[in-house]
């Protein structure tokens, strides 16, 4: 059992989010970063979202990243109910393409932040990225790791260069 205790809550409105939102936890396990991941949905579970949300910054929670798809309201919900930063992941819909999600996540009133992210796993990665930069500020370890991730995702990107 791992006793670390998590620093980011990675949360989805259902397991049939895990596709994409693994693409979180994945840069998050990438990092050493403790994380806990779980199905929270702010629709089918509004009672277990509060409790999650109240308690989440006593228990040392630093970020959440919140991935839902549809009428996607879980990001907000927890933004509404904590002071954690939360970071919304767009789940890709069956009919709308997740543009529904995007929506509903990204049109937030003022004074109740969700910093949103692209459509899908992109979104994903880049959310986990993003709570990483965010403690990193105060982690110099972690920001060597942000500074060398940077360094080998230029050479991969050079590496594609066409030969002529
Ligand atoms: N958008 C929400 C919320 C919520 O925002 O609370 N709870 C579940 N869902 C979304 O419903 C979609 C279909 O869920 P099912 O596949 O379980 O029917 C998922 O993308 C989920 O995130």
């Amino acid at each position: 059992m791992n006793s670390v205790k998590p620093v980011v809550g990675v949360l989805m409105g259902s397991s049939s989010d895990w596709d994409i939102m693994k693409h979180a936890t994945d840069m998050l396990t990438v990092f050493d970063v403790p994380f806990e991941a779980q199905v929270i949905s702010a629709h089918r579970m509004p009672d277990d979202m509060f409790t999650y949300a109240d308690a989440a910054h006593g228990r040392g929670i630093r970020a959440i990243i919140a991935g839902a798809g549809g009428a996607a309201h879980l990001p907000g919900m927890l933004a509404a109910k904590t002071i954690v930063p939360v970071f919304g992941v767009p789940v890709p819909s069956k009919y709308l393409k997740g543009e529904d999600s995007l929506y509903s996540i990204v049109q937030m009133p003022k004074g109740v932040p969700v910093a949103t992210f692209a459509i899908g796993e992109a979104g994903a990665a880049n959310a986990a990225l993003h709570a990483i930069a965010n403690l990193a500020m105060n982690d110099a370890v972690l920001a060597q790791k942000l500074k060398d991730f940077r360094v080998k995702q230029y050479e991969h990107a050079l590496a594609m260069t066409l030969q002529s």
